[in-house]
C-alpha cells in the first residue's frame, strides 16, 4: 500500500485552480507537493473531447474578459500558447429568434420583448432589496410568452444572472472568444504544468501528480492533515489546498474530520476571547498587539455564517452543452447567424443555438446549451430520447425535411461525482459573506476554486486567480516554521518548571481544545514573568522573554526574539 512520506502541502484537484495553485507554490519554493486528482487527466472542468472530426470543449468554452482595460491572465496564457480562438458576437441572437412554426420574430418584437425584459429584471431586484429592508413592493409581472421565456432564460440563465456592473467585462473588458484549437482550453493547463512538473512530449510524468485519486476523507488537527483516498491509500502533510468543485464540497464525497465548523462552534470564540482579555495585562507591546488582532478576529468569527452554512448556501449551476452532428448543414450560416433561439412555452426548453461553422469551418455541427433543471432531466434520460427532443425542435424551426443527426455528444456535470454541477452561482444581492466564509481556511485546510473568487466566482480565470492567491497559506507557511523552531526553545524554558517538555508541547499544538486548561497555565506560567529564553548557541539565558498566546485552543503568536528577529504569526491586523 502506498504510504509516502509527509509533504509540504497536499493540493487536491487537478483542476484550473489547483494547477496555478502548485505553481505558484513551487515558484515560492515549495516543491515537496503532493496533487492528488480523482479523475484520469487534469482540467476538471475545463475539458475537451473528439466529436465529428474536431475538438469540442465540453467544459469551459469562453475566454470571457477581453479587450478591456486590464489584461485578462488566461488570454495572455492562450496567447503565450498561440491557443486558436474565435470572436462571439451574441449581440445578434435576438434577431434569430424562431417561434414553433419556424417563424423569425420581427426585431421590432424581439426588441420590445428584450426591452421588457430587462425592465422586469431591473424591477425584479428593487424587490428584493426592499424586501431585505422590510418594504413592501409588488413584484414585477413574469415573462408569459414563448418569446419573453426564451429571453428571460437567455438573460438570467444563459448570462448567469450576473448584476451589472460585471466584475470580468469592467476589468478585463466585453469581448469574449471562443476556444476553437485542437489541442482543447486544457492545454493551457498542461502550459502551466510544464512550469513545475517533469514533462515529456505534452505528458505529465512527474511522480508529484497523482492521477485516479479519490479523496474520501480529510482528518486535520493543528499537526497537519491526513488524507485518505479510495483505493486504502493515506497520504501526510503540513497543508491542504482543497481546490474541488462547490458542488462536490456540498456533496458527501469528501468528510472531514473533525467535521467543518458550524455556528455553534462560535462558543469557542467566546473562550478564546476571555482568555485574551485575561493575558492583557501582560507588558509586551507586541503581545497586546496580538491579542487586540486576534480578538478582533474572533469577533468577526462571531459575526460570521461560517463555513458549513456558507458552502450549503451557495447555488450550483448547472449548463449544458449538447453536441450534434449532421452530414449537411441546413441552418443560415454568415454574418450574425452564429447563434440562434428557440421560443417555446416551456421556458429553457432547448432554447439557445449555436452553429460550429465560425469554429470549425464545414464540421456541420449545432450546439444546444440547457441550464439547470432542463439539464438534470436530459442527464436522467437516455442519449437517443434527447435526439429526438432536440431533432423535433430543429424540425419545428428549419422543417419536417432536414436530416438526422448521425451523432450527439451529452455531457453529465450534475451525475459527474468529481463535479456535481457547472459552477458557482452566488445570489444576486450577497454582501460577499458568503464567499469570504467559503473561502477561509479551517486550520491546515485552504479553499481554492472558482467559487472562492470574489470578484471572477463561476470564471476559468476566477479559477486560475483564485489557485494563484496562495499568499495566505505561505504566511502561514512560513509562521508555523517559525514556530517549530520556537517550539524547541518552549522546550528549554518549560522544561522542569511545569512538566516534561513532550507534555508542554502537546498542549500547545493539541487539537483538543478541552485541553486549553493546562494551554492557561502554560500561559500563567510566562505571567509570572520568571521565566528566561536560553541562546541555542550558547545556551545561556538570553533575557528575552517568549509570550505564546493561545486563542480559540490554536496557538496564535510567538513573540521572541533571541538574535533581534522577531516571529510574526499567521493572522494579519483584521481589515
Ligand atoms: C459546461 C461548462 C461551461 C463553462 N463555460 C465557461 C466559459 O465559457 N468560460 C469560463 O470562463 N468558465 C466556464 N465554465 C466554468 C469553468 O470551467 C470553471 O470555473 C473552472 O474550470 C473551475 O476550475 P476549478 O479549478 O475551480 O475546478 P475544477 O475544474 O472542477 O477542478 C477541481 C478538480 O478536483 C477534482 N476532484 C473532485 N473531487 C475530488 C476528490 N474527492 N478527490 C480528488 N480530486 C477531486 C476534479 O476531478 C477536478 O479535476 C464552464 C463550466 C462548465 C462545466
Amino acid at each position: 500500500m502506498d504510504s509516502p512520506p509527509r509533504s509540504s502541502v497536499i493540493i487536491i484537484g487537478a483542476g484550473i485552480s489547483g494547477v496555478s495553485a502548485g505553481k505558484v507554490l513551487a515558484e515560492n519554493g515549495i516543491k515537496d507537493m503532493v496533487i492528488l486528482e480523482a479523475s484520469d487527466r487534469i482540467g476538471g472542468r475545463i475539458r475537451k473531447d473528439s466529436f465529428g472530426g474536431v475538438s469540442v470543449e465540453l467544459g469551459a468554452g469562453w475566454i470571457a474578459g477581453v479587450g478591456g482595460k486590464e489584461s485578462n491572465p488566461v488570454w495572455e496564457l492562450a496567447s503565450q500558447s498561440g491557443l486558436r480562438t474565435c470572436f462571439s458576437d451574441y449581440s445578434n441572437a435576438r434577431y434569430n429568434i424562431y417561434d414553433r412554426s419556424g417563424k423569425i420574430f420581427p426585431s421590432g418584437v424581439a426588441a420590445d420583448s428584450y426591452k421588457k425584459a430587462v425592465d422586469v429584471a431591473i424591477e425584479n431586484l428593487k424587490s428584493l432589496e426592499a424586501n431585505l429592508v422590510g418594504e413592501l413592493i409588488e413584484p414585477p409581472s413574469s415573462p408569459k410568452t414563448p418569446i419573453e421565456l426564451a429571453i428571460d432564460f437567455i438573460l438570467h440563465d444563459f448570462e448567469m444572472a450576473e448584476v451589472e456592473p460585471i466584475s470580468t467585462y469592467v476589468d478585463f473588458g466585453e469581448r469574449e472568444f471562443l476556444v476553437a484549437d485542437e489541442r482543447g482550453y486544457e492545454h493551457l493547463l498542461y502550459k502551466m504544468a510544464e512550469n513545475f512538473l517533469f514533462t515529456s512530449e505534452g505528458k505529465i510524468l512527474d511522480n508529484r501528480l497523482k492521477l485516479n485519486k479519490v479523496v474520501r476523507e480529510l482528518q486535520h488537527s493543528r499537526n497537519g492533515v491526513v488524507v485518505k483516498t479510495e483505493d486504502g491509500c493515506v497520504y501526510e502533510a503540513n497543508y491542504v489546498i482543497l481546490s474541488v468543485s462547490i458542488g462536490v464540497l456540498q456533496s458527501d464525497l469528501i468528510s472531514f474530520r473533525p467535521p467543518l465548523p458550524a455556528s455553534d462552534q462560535f462558543l469557542s470564540c467566546f473562550a478564546g476571547l476571555s482568555m485574551a482579555k485575561s493575558m492583557s495585562k501582560f507588558p509586551s507591546l507586541r503581545a497586546v498587539k496580538y491579542i487586540r488582532v486576534h480578538a478582533a478576529c474572533a469577533l468577526q468569527l462571531l459575526v460570521k455564517r461560517w463555513k458549513a452554512e456558507a458552502i450549503e448556501k451557495c447555488d450550483v449551476m448547472v449548463y449544458t452543452k449538447i453536441f450534434l452532428k449532421f452530414p449537411d448543414k441546413f441552418w443560415p450560416c454568415g454574418p450574425g447567424k452564429e447563434f440562434f433561439i428557440y421560443a417555446h412555452e416551456r421556458r429553457g426548453y432547448y432554447t439557445f443555438w449555436q452553429h460550429m461553422e465560425n469554429a470549425y469551418p464545414g464540421s456541420n455541427i449545432l450546439v444546444v446549451t440547457l441550464t439547470n433543471g432542463e439539464s438534470k432531466r436530459i442527464e436522467a434520460q437516455s442519449d437517443e430520447e434527447t435526439l429526438e427532443e432536440a431533432m423535433g425542435v430543429l424540425r419545428d424551426m428549419f422543417g419536417p425535411h432536414i436530416p438526422n443527426a448521425t451523432d450527439i455528444l451529452v455531457p453529465r456535470w450534475w451525475n459527474n461525482r468529481f463535479q456535481r454541477g457547472s459552477y458557482s452561482n452566488y445570489p444576486i444581492i450577497s454582501d460577499n459573506q458568503d464567499v469570504h466564509d467559503i473561502k477561509a481556511p479551517v486550520g491546515c485546510i485552504f479553499f481554492t476554486g472558482e467559487h472562492t473568487s470574489e470578484r471572477f466566482s463561476g470564471y476559468v480565470h476566477g479559477g486560475y486567480l483564485a489557485g494563484e492567491n496562495t499568499e495566505f497559506l505561505l504566511k502561514d507557511f512560513q509562521w508555523r516554521n517559525s514556530i517549530c523552531q520556537c517550539s524547541l526553545y518552549i522546550l528549554h524554558i518549560f522544561d522542569g518548571l511545569i512538566g516534561p517538555a513532550e507534555a508542554i508541547l502537546s498542549v500547545a499544538f493539541s487539537p483538543d481544545r478541552r485541553q486549553l486548561a493546562n494551554g492557561k497555565h502554560l500561559v500563567s506560567g510566562i505571567k509570572a514573568g520568571e521565566l528566561q529564553c536560553w541562546d541555542p548557541q550558547t545556551g545561556k539565558p538570553s533575557g528575552n522573554p517568549l509570550v505564546v498566546l493561545i486563542l480559540c485552543g490554536k496557538v496564535f503568536a510567538v513573540d521572541w526574539s533571541p538574535d533581534g528577529h522577531a516571529n510574526s504569526p499567521g493572522c494579519d491586523e483584521p481589515e
